[in-house]
Order: C-alpha cells, then sequence, then structure tokens
C-alpha cells in the first residue's frame, strides 16, 4: 500500500458502517461525464475508453466533479467502465455513442473464443489502479476513492446482448436454456470482478461499489438463483482476498437496480449498503431489510442505504429538486433526534447528460440543507 495523505472527511465510510451522521454524505453516479462542460471538452480530443486508459486523463475527469462542485460531494468515484471485465477476457468493446461488442457470445460454445481462461488483472487492467493512486494523490485526502465493477449477470447479459436491449431474450435464453453453462461463466466473470476490487483496494480504492444495472430483467427466483448466487460469490472471494493481502476490508455497495423484489435477500448477502433506485421509498426499504436482519438473528449488523431521488427530477428545475430532496431526507432519515442513519444520499441511477452541471450541484445543496439533524423541523 501506498502512504497517502490522511483522509479528512470519512461521512460516507462512517454511514456505510451502519453509524448515524450529522447530515447524509452525498455523491452521485455518473458524476464525472456528459453534464460537464470540461469533460466535454477532454472528450473531444480524447476517445472515451482512451480516457479510461490513460491514468493522467481518468485522474482529470475524475477530479473535475470534486472541483467544480467544491466542497459539497462527499466522495470521488474512479472514472472508468463496467465494461473493462469484458474487454479483460479478450472481447472487443466500442463506444459509439453506447456500448458495442462486435462479436457476442451467442451459445456456450463461444465461451471458448473468450481469449482468458482466467484474468491476470494486474496485467490487462493496471492502468486502472494507476489511474486509482494517482487520484488518491490528487485527493489529497479531501474525500474517500470509490472503486467498482459491474455486477456478473449485468456483464453476462452485455456479453451475450453486444449491448443494451430492450428485451434482454438472448441472455435470458441462455440463463433458461443453459443454466448450468452460465452459473460456470456467472463465476468466472465473478471471480474477475472480484480480483479487480481487490487490485482497486491494493491501488488506492476506499469503498467499492457493484453495479446491477440489469438486476430488475430478472424474476426474484432467477434474481436469487443467477445473480445474487454470483454477487455473494464475488463478495467472498473478495473479502477473503483482501485478509490474504493484509488489505483494510472496505465498505461494500450494491446496487442492484430496481431489484426491489429482493432487498431482504440482498440485506443478507454480505454488503454492507444497498443501493436504490427511485422505485421504492427508504423508509420502506429501511423496514424490510430491518426485519430482514432480524428474522436472520443478525442484529448487531447494520445495513445501510444509498439513494434515491429519481434522476429525472433534477432537469426539471430547481424547485422540483428541493421538493424531491426534501421528501426523500424525510424518508430516510430515522436515526435519534432526526440524525439521518447509515444513509448515504445519491440518484436513484446515473447524471445523464440531459441535467447540467447546475442542476446537479443544486441537488447537492439541498441534500445539505435537508439531511441534516432537525432539518425541516417547525
Ligand atoms: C451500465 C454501465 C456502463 N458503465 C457503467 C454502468 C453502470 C451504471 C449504470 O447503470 O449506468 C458504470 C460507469 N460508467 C462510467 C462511470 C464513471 C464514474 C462516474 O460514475 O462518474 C461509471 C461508474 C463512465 C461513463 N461510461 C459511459 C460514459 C459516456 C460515454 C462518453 O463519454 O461518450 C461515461 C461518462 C459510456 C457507457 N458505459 C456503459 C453504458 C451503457 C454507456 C453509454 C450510456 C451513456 O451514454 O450514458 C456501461
Amino acid at each position: 500500500m501506498h502512504d497517502f495523505p490522511p483522509l479528512r472527511n470519512d461521512l460516507i465510510i462512517r454511514a456505510a458502517r451502519g453509524e448515524e451522521t450529522e447530515r447524509a454524505p452525498v455523491w452521485a453516479m455518473r458524476q464525472a461525464g456528459r453534464s460537464l462542460p470540461e469533460f466535454l471538452k477532454v472528450r473531444e480530443k480524447h476517445g472515451f475508453f482512451e480516457i479510461c486508459r490513460t491514468p493522467e486523463l481518468a485522474t482529470e475527469v475524475t477530479m473535475q466533479p470534486i472541483r467544480r462542485y467544491k466542497g459539497l460531494l462527499d466522495a470521488a468515484i474512479i472514472f472508468s467502465d463496467i465494461l473493462v471485465i469484458p474487454q479483460a477476457f479478450g472481447m472487443v468493446v466500442e463506444m459509439n455513442p453506447g456500448p458495442h461488442f462486435p462479436e457476442t457470445l451467442d451459445t456456450p460454445a463461444d465461451i471458448q473464443r473468450l481469449l482468458h481462461e482466467t484474468v491476470n488483472v494486474d496485467k490487462e487492467l493496471g492502468y486502472v489502479y494507476e489511474a486509482i493512486t494517482q487520484t488518491r494523490i490528487a485527493l489529497n485526502g479531501e474525500v474517500p476513492l470509490i472503486g467498482f465493477v459491474g455486477a456478473p449477470w449485468t456483464l453476462m447479459a452485455y456479453m451475450i446482448e453486444g449491448g443494451g436491449s430492450k428485451t434482454f431474450n438472448k441472455s435470458k435464453a441462455w440463463l433458461f436454456k443453459y443454466p448450468e453453462e452460465s452459473k460456470a461463466l456467472l463465476n468466472r466473470i465473478a471471480d474477475v470482478c472480484a480480483d479487480h476490487l481487490v487490485g482497486q483496494v491494493k491501488a488506492g480504492a476506499q469503498l467499492v461499489q457493484v453495479f446491477d444495472s440489469w438486476a430488475s430483467e430478472l424474476s426474484p427466483y432467477d434474481y436469487r438463483t443467477f445473480s445474487l448466487y454470483s454477487l455473494i460469490r464475488l463478495l467472498n472471494r473478495f473479502k477473503s482476498q483482501l485478509n490474504a493481502n493484509n488489505l483494510p476490508q472496505v465498505p461494500t455497495i450494491l446496487f442492484a437496480k430496481g431489484a426491489n423484489t429482493t432487498i431482504a435477500d440482498q440485506a443478507l448477502s454480505g454488503y454492507d449498503v444497498l443501493s436504490l433506485e427511485w422505485t421504492i421509498e427508504g423508509g420502506e426499504a429501511r423496514r424490510i431489510v430491518d426485519e430482514a436482519l432480524a428474522r436472520a438473528g443478525q442484529t448487531e449488523r447494520t445495513v445501510a442505504l444509498q439513494g434515491n431521488l429519481d434522476p429525472s427530477v433534477l432537469p426539471a428545475g430547481a424547485a422540483a429538486t428541493e421538493e424531491g430532496v426534501k421528501r426523500m431526507s424525510e424518508s430516510f432519515k430515522g436515526g435519534l433526534n432526526n440524525k439521518p442513519r447509515a444513509w448515504v444520499a445519491n440518484l436513484g441511477h446515473g447524471v445523464t447528460p440531459q441535467m447540467t452541471a447546475d442542476d446537479v450541484e443544486c441537488f447537492l445543496k439541498n441534500v445539505w440543507k435537508y439531511s441534516k439533524a432537525n432539518a425541516g423541523e417547525t
């Protein structure tokens, strides 16, 4: 491990560990990206994956929102993509403008086409670790740095569909026609994802998030059987390798987008924080999580929650954003004396190019205003 400057803001780490905080820590998924004119400027000259693979550029765009929203953000997230894992397996992924795989996995026989049986993450993804180390130096202890990976199911779906999909017909056909081969593929992806997260922690990541963007496509049974099963394998391997390498057990966040019917199962999966889409209220999710923990006898554990304002509220303007943040804060608070407990404020999904930087700043300022203890009380 490198010697980095001491951390001056550990609010998100305390919330992720289940503590009450004086106000809710806040960041925004995709806070770096096309809502920022300074990002678009870098993008004029450099390709998307070129930025990911050039540590100086990745560091620069990771730092852009930290600089712009001076003091308002409680975390940075490393600029990279979930699709670096299929690339590490040897698949070609283009960004034009969405992700596109010229060659997809059509049947289990195609798995042989994956160049690597296992992936040496240091060799294939060392550029991410270099970017993380450079970003930690640039952050100078201002806020923690989040590392991330895609979830095995979401990555498998991309590798089979070749890009986004409305129906997920091809990837679901795999699950139902070739369940054993699908599980084997999910396991293989999970192991590489775990290794990639370990590499990120070794390089300086202080929390990690797993993005299961296509979680809501599966029935509760299939989510448990295929996705959550591989997410638990990923987590167990990650934690045991951190131990084996004398690395800190950093907080883990699971974003199973829209998978609201399996929140109780997610609560028992071992992740420290569950990130929610806007299709469930914070208070309702808290009740489900706490009941699941009580039923399982895990009363000493707290599972924190993250989220979950509908991102579409932001472009609707300052009044709508203030009203949305106020309602969100009321729903997620619940600590003693009206303090936020075990809550990381965020959007329910990422910042989009439809938002301006001012829209995002308005969101952040309102979280500061309404998530404070006693805010909004008369
Ligand atoms: C599904 C997914 C992907 N990538 C990611 C996910 C999970 C989150 C989610 O559900 O949105 C994760 C991701 N992608 C990116 C980050 C960077 C860190 C951050 O959050 O600021 C993160 C955490 C940069 C990016 N990844 C991408 C961009 C925009 C591309 C560009 O600059 O041209 C950025 C800033 C491209 C990308 N990458 C991906 C898609 C579907 C797209 C195109 C969609 C879009 O246009 O927004 C795959």
